[in-house]
């Protein structure tokens, strides 16, 4: 059986870059944009200008704000609306057929990771993540990416593999959600340590410091939680955590690289109409990782940055002051 109509649920970059890459697979794609206004001017214009601009939305995209409509025989839905957010958009969404969620981060209400939120809202539905180093604009421009489909019963699983991949845009399969979400999450608030180092002009020794320990500290949550090493040294892990690190397109990398410059966080964000998930996911994250009795020093430098409480560089000195110990 194959997945023909799939709906994207969430109309930011990443949910517009898919429905283009589903389209391009050969599928029937309705997209879901919570503002019908916004709807409207896709359609008309063929283009999501706001979070999405230059890139032409195929004819086999229909745009609706109507949840219904988004659905009716779709097989698949992806839902990419930011983690924050998306307890409350699948209140809108009453039935849903197998799901993927393309969403990175952890919520500042309950902790919970993108399958979690799903899995309290749609209990036994059949879930998984779609998870790698994607920007959404290299992805909609049908530039070579990959990226992991974790999770999701084994046949179905790959059925969603071949609707959504194309030559250029190449999909694993594995089972480990748990590490692929750790992965997603986690990256975007090193990359925000990151960006933060390089804006204060640390150095790029510092930067790649910071993406090793990283990665530390990403592979010690996951195994916590139940994720596997190969998990956390692949696509959804390393693989993000690098593009995320070093990718000045990276909105978590630039954030912080204007906080390094000595810019407040309330002026950054609001300059933003897109999602930033570091910021929320920063201290959620941490409180995850204690709860789960895992240290995450980085992450922890990066939410009493965003909280106020140090500058970079008194953040960076607390790091490097933390005892000596074996690698
Ligand atoms: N942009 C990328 O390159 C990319 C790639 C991979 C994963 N992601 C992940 O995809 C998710 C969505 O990010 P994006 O980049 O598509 O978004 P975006 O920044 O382009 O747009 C913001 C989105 O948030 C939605 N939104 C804002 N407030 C909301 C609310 N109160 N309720 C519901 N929705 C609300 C907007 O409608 C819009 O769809 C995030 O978790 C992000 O980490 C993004
Ligand atoms: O722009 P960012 O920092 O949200 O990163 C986008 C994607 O998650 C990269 O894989």
């Amino acid at each position: 059986m194959s997945m023909r109509r799939i709906a994207v649920i969430g109309a930011g970059a990443w949910g517009t870059a898919l429905a283009i890459q589903a389209a391009r697979a050969g599928a029937e794609v309705s997209l879901w944009a919570r503002d019908p206004g916004r709807a409207a001017a896709m359609r008309a214009a063929r283009e999501n200008a706001a979070h999405l601009p230059g890139h032409r939305l195929p004819d086999a995209i229909a745009v609706t704000a109507d949840p219904a409509a988004a659905l009716s025989g779709a097989e698949l839905a992806l839902l990419v609306v930011p983690a924050q957010h998306m307890a409350t958009t699948l209140e809108g969404f009453p039935r849903l057929p197998p799901a993927l969620v393309a969403a990175k981060g952890v919520t500042a209400r309950g902790l919970h990771l993108p399958l979690e939120t799903l899995a309290l809202a749609r209990p036994g539905l059949p879930a998984g993540v779609l998870s790698g180093p994607n920007f959404a604009a290299e992805v909609a421009a049908g530039l070579p990416a990959a990226a992991v489909v974790a999770g999701l019963p084994p046949e179905l699983r790959e059925q969603a593999i071949a609707a959504l991949a194309t030559p250029a845009f190449r999909l694993y399969g594995q089972d480990d959600a748990v590490g692929a979400q750790v992965g997603g999450a986690a990256k975007n608030v090193i990359a925000i340590a990151a960006g933060a180092v390089m804006g204060a002009g640390l150095g790029e020794n510092a930067r790649a410091a910071l993406v090793t320990r990283g990665i530390a500290e990403i592979g010690r949550l996951a195994l916590a939680l139940g994720g596997r090493a190969e998990t956390v040294a692949g696509l959804s892990g390393l693989g993000d955590l690098l593009l995320t690190c070093t990718g000045p397109g990276s909105r978590n990398f630039s954030l912080g690289f204007a906080l390094g410059q000595g810019r407040p966080l309330g002026e950054i964000l609001a300059e933003r109409n897109s999602v930033t998930e570091g910021v929320a996911t920063a201290p959620a994250l941490l409180a995850r990782a204690r709860a789960a009795g895992v240290e995450m020093p980085i992450a922890a430098a990066v939410a009493e940055l965003l909280e106020g409480r140090h500058d970079v560089p008194a953040a960076v000195r607390g790091l490097m002051a933390r005892p000596l110990r074996d690698e």
